[in-house]
């Protein structure tokens, strides 16, 4: 799993700017003017008191000097018990580096160089990607404590070591390590997010609250005022603050001295003691009252998760209730909400003061709530999930235990918006959504659409029959890999690792055909390959580059696709502009987009977002092509590329494919069901020199227009890092030197069709590249017989090639072409589907169940096709009804030994044998000298 299951938001990362900026009342400590000074008074005396009393009662480790003690608890059932952690020895030339490398600003002149403490919990690991994504420093802290299971920080970790955040294994509240730390790096900002979270746990581990929430906030606070330059602060306050206020929607004038719980003193103290440090060492310190806080990757003590597990493992959940059955209610907030209200929030910090720990004037003093400002019943949290998951919840109604909740929370955002331009844009379902999803893969369970709920429920249990009755465990628990490790890894991520999957593969496809039946798109064979290819590969995270007026075809594939593999399609576009009529042209397709689905951008920045792509497909007509594709950072098992329009670039992705690039000509997606498409691109001219190529699928549906398309399935970028560089310079097995054309890749032409390549290479007949590159075709199945389209009988001489010894259904679209076309090409019992029918309209005799009126014709599989087969043009017809299963079934004869093997009996033959080779082929239109063949060998390729 990659950051950008994380991260979810690839989207519009657009944070409204505020009118007044740089307003001086910003300066100055907006929120405690309503707040008598008594209280600020109370408040610190009731912090330190209960620090000082909770932590002279805890008991203290005797770790050495630099295994700092432990704030870590873990939560059994038997009681408190406090354990020391064993952090990672820090220190030492090579660390100090990589810290400094860390939160180095990089990409963005003029960023911040930020210290994210709790940078392996869920907020933190969030605005740490965020904000090295934008290009700024990041450096970690974190404890790695056994609040929960350390085995998903440890996981979080991870994704952050991948996107080159460091983090630290230390505690906050060891200051040397907090010294050495601003010693070694000038941090500019300090977001400190570790914490003691969870309300109801504060009455089995208060200690561990004070530790964290007040000791641990002190210490921070200490090590950043004596910083030189000091730091500006942004930390993690809490709604729990509003406690017994009723008065909603809760605003930050709002009281704030009745808190329900430990936690929430905890964290009021906390804003308490910011105003001491601001007040006395000038430091910036802006504090965020964050609102039920869930998305992927995310806390299991939170109600959303645990009842996601226990729903199920079908085990009841408890749904609280207030007095007289009233509602509970939260104003749940989605992580990438939080995370632009983070990043907008250190963004307008404003300076801190002092320096080496003296105040030289006063700096900003600020509190923000960050909600989502509309409460939702728990009742609703559960249903959304029952329907995410697709199982019924066992509900246990209980009346609220008084351990620290509070009946709802609200939170009224207007300052935040105001001044920080936060608007929160996921809703509940949709943000539960992603959370699902992202839960279901993090912990390897699959749901079936079509399930019962009893079956769905009998299968998540038995999925789930491995997690431990605690904290979900997941299956691949990750831990950081030593240096050796991670540069194999790295290595073995330059190889392009697929796994192929027949079934979802034809799932996509055939949804793809079907989305796109009725409408007369551009582009539409090729959406459909794309979808299947998506849908094949499972492809998690599917970046789409869309070129202006380039139509919503393989935008509505591709959503096809990630719709069976619970995959994210996301499109790529420059402006807003182009992202309305992007949204526009799907809309008139019928997809719907959401906000979320459009990354807005420049190449660069709308795809930093976008991590762990599996499946790309590039629009060449785009200037910034290249770009795109020079950002693009693929998932673990390499990458997909679709270039569409290859022939067309214009500069802009020229400079991406190196000469000697290997470029696939032809592709062969195994389908399941009987159902498989051989696509094979073709260029005019002997060789496809001259930039032009089209599409021949052998899908009888094709659209009626197949205009020129150049798809390319490519492995080298220009960059030698990238995974699919090394592709660049491999030889296919079968072909030594790099094939220039078609004959080299396929050179053993059928018996008794020897003859044509040459002479269609000769230029006998338009479109000879298409026959030529069909020569060795033979029917895999002859009991399916080979569907022609029109174009291909007529203008491609493919015909006569494959019909010369196939039994083969050729498809004419009225009796002038049929009669064209002649009996004569139709040798060894070859037949002609006739256009005759009742109406004695033959366009629509072939294929009923289109929207004959509109001339339409039912494309894909599963339309009901009733045709009538004629012997002959004109003459006696047969009717035949039928499902349509088919798609064009056809598999080279020799072209390569690999190829053969894929026509044996099926792809699966191909994980037993091993034989395969070539799997997957595209052709491009590109410079001959840029032209060769990309092959994913056996061991490259995982069939499921
Ligand atoms: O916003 C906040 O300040 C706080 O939000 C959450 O606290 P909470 O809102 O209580 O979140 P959950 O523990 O996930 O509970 C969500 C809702 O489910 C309810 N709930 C919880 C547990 C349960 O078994 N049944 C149940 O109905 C709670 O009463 C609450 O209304 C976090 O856990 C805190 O760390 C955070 O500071």
């Amino acid at each position: 799993m990659d950051v950008d299951d994380a991260p979810s938001t690839p989207g519009k990362w657009k944070m409204e700017k505020p009118h007044h900026r740089h307003h001086p009342r910003l300066l100055l400590p907006r929120w405690h003017h309503s707040y008598p000074v008594s209280k600020l008074v109370f408040w610190s005396f009731f912090s330190l008191a209960l620090f000082l009393a909770l932590f002279l009662l805890s008991p203290r480790s005797s770790a050495p000097a630099r295994i700092p003690e432990s704030f870590a608890s873990s939560s059994s059932s038997s009681g408190v018990r406090r354990a020391a952690l064993q952090m990672a020895p820090w220190g030492g030339p090579a660390w100090e580096k990589r810290v400094r490398s860390s939160a180095r600003v990089r990409r963005n002149p003029g960023g911040a160089s930020v210290l994210v403490t709790g940078a392996a919990g869920f907020v933190g690991m969030h605005v740490a990607a965020a904000l090295k994504r934008r290009g700024d420093g990041v450096l970690g802290l974190d404890n790695f404590n056994g609040y929960y299971d350390p085995s998903l920080k440890r996981a979080r970790q991870a994704l952050l070591d991948r996107a080159g955040v460091f983090v630290v294994e230390g505690d906050i509240d060891d200051g040397a390590l907090l010294r050495k730390l601003f010693d070694v790096v000038p941090f500019t900002h300090v977001v400190h997010l570790a914490a003691q979270a969870g309300v109801r746990h504060a009455l089995v581990d208060p200690a561990s609250y004070v530790h964290s929430n007040v000791a641990g906030l002190v210490s921070v606070l200490e090590a950043a005022k004596a910083a030189d330059p000091q730091p500006a602060i942004v930390w993690a306050s809490s709604s729990s603050v509003y406690g017994l206020n009723s008065r909603v929607p809760f605003s930050e004038a709002d009281r704030t001295d009745r808190p329900a719980s430990l936690y929430a003193a905890t964290k009021k103290a906390g804003e308490e003691i910011a105003h001491v440090y601001n007040h006395i060492y000038g430091l910036s310190i802006t504090g965020l009252r964050f609102f039920t806080v869930y998305g992927p990757w995310g806390r299991p003590d939170m109600a959303y998760f645990f009842f996601t597990r226990d729903i199920l493992r079908g085990k009841p959940v408890s749904i609280f209730e207030g007095p007289d059955h009233a509602t509970v209610a939260r104003d749940f907030t989605y992580i990438d909400d939080i995370v632009k209200g983070c990043l907008a929030a250190l963004d307008h910090a404003g300076k801190s003061t002092g320096s080496g720990g003296k105040k030289r004037g006063p700096a900003p003093l600020r509190i923000y709530n960050l909600g989502n400002t509309s409460p939702v019943p728990v009742t609703k949290l559960v249903s959304i999930l029952e329907r995410l998951l697709k199982v019924k919840a066992v509900k246990k109604f209980v009346k609220m235990p008084r351990n620290g909740d509070v009946q709802f929370t609200h939170a009224n955002i207007t300052f935040a918006q105001k001044e920080l331009g936060y608007r929160p844009t996921t809703g509940l379902h949709s943000g539960l959504k992603k959370f699902v999803r992202w839960y279901l893969e993090y912990y390897s369970i699959s749901l079936s659409k079509n399930d019962s709920t009893d079956e769905a429920q009998r299968r998540s249990l038995r999925q789930l029959h491995a997690i431990s009755d605690g904290f979900p465990q997941p299956h691949r628990v990750q831990q950081p890999p030593p240096p050796s490790v991670e540069r194999r890894r790295r290595r073995q991520r330059t190889r392009m690792k697929l796994v192929w999957c027949p079934e979802t593969a034809l799932k996509a496809y055939v949804d793809a055909a079907k989305a796109l039946a009725d409408r007369s798109l551009e582009e539409s064979s090729v959406a459909e390959l794309v979808s299947a290819m998506a849908g094949g590969w499972k492809a998690q995270l599917v970046v789409e580059a869309w070129a202006r007026d380039a139509g919503a075809a393989t935008g509505v594939g591709l959503r096809a696709a990630v719709e069976h593999v619970r995959g994210r399609h996301v499109c790529v576009v420059p402006d807003e502009q182009w992202a309305a009529e992007y949204v526009g042209a799907m809309r008139r397709a019928g997809a719907s987009v959401e906000a979320e689905s459009v990354a807005v951008g420049e190449a660069e920045g709308a795809m930093r977002e976008l991590e762990g792509v599996d499946l790309m497909v590039v629009d060449c007509r785009r200037r910034d092509a290249g770009r795109v594709l020079r950002e693009a950072r693929p998932g673990a098992r390499g990458m997909v590329v679709v270039c569409k329009w290859a022939g067309r670039q214009r500069g802009g992705a020229a400079g991406v494919f190196r000469a000697g690039t290997r470029v696939v000509r032809a592709t062969y997606l195994p389908l399941e069901g009987g159902v498989e498409v051989f696509h094979v691109g073709v260029g005019k001219g002997p060789s496809l020199g001259d930039g032009r190529a089209r599409w021949i699928s052998f899908d009888p549906f094709l659209p009626r227009r197949c205009d020129p398309e150049d798809v390319l399935l490519a492995g080298a970028l220009v960059d030698a890092n990238h995974p699919l560089a090394p592709l660049a310079g491999r030889r296919h097995p079968a072909h030594p030197q790099p094939a220039t054309d078609w004959q080299q890749i396929h050179p053993q032409p059928p018996e008794g069709v020897a003859a044509r390549p040459r002479a269609l290479a000769e230029g006998v007949v338009p479109d000879h590249d298409s026959a030529a590159g069909l020569h060795g075709a033979e029917l895999r199945r002859p009991e399916h017989p080979l569907v022609l389209r029109r174009r291909a009988v007529d203008e491609d001489e493919v015909g006569a090639s494959v019909l010369a010894q196939q039994q083969v259904t050729c498809v004419a679209d009225d009796e002038v072409h049929a009669a064209r076309v002649g009996p004569e090409r139709f040798q060894r019992g070859a037949q002609l589907v006739g256009p005759a029918n009742d109406a004695g309209d033959p366009a629509a005799g072939l294929m009923r169940g289109g929207d004959q009126r509109q001339g339409r014709r039912p494309r894909g599989v599963g339309a009901h096709l009733h045709h009538e087969t004629c012997a002959a043009p004109g003459g006696q017809c047969r009717h035949e009804l039928g499902e349509v299963g088919l798609l064009g079934l056809v598999s080279l004869q020799k072209p390569t030994q690999e190829a053969h093997a894929v026509s044996d009996s099926n792809s699966y033959s191909l994980h037993r044998t091993g034989k395969a080779q070539v799997v997957v082929a595209v052709l491009t239109s590109f410079s001959v000298r840029r032209k060769a063949l990309v092959a994913f060998s056996a061991d490259q390729a995982m069939f499921l």
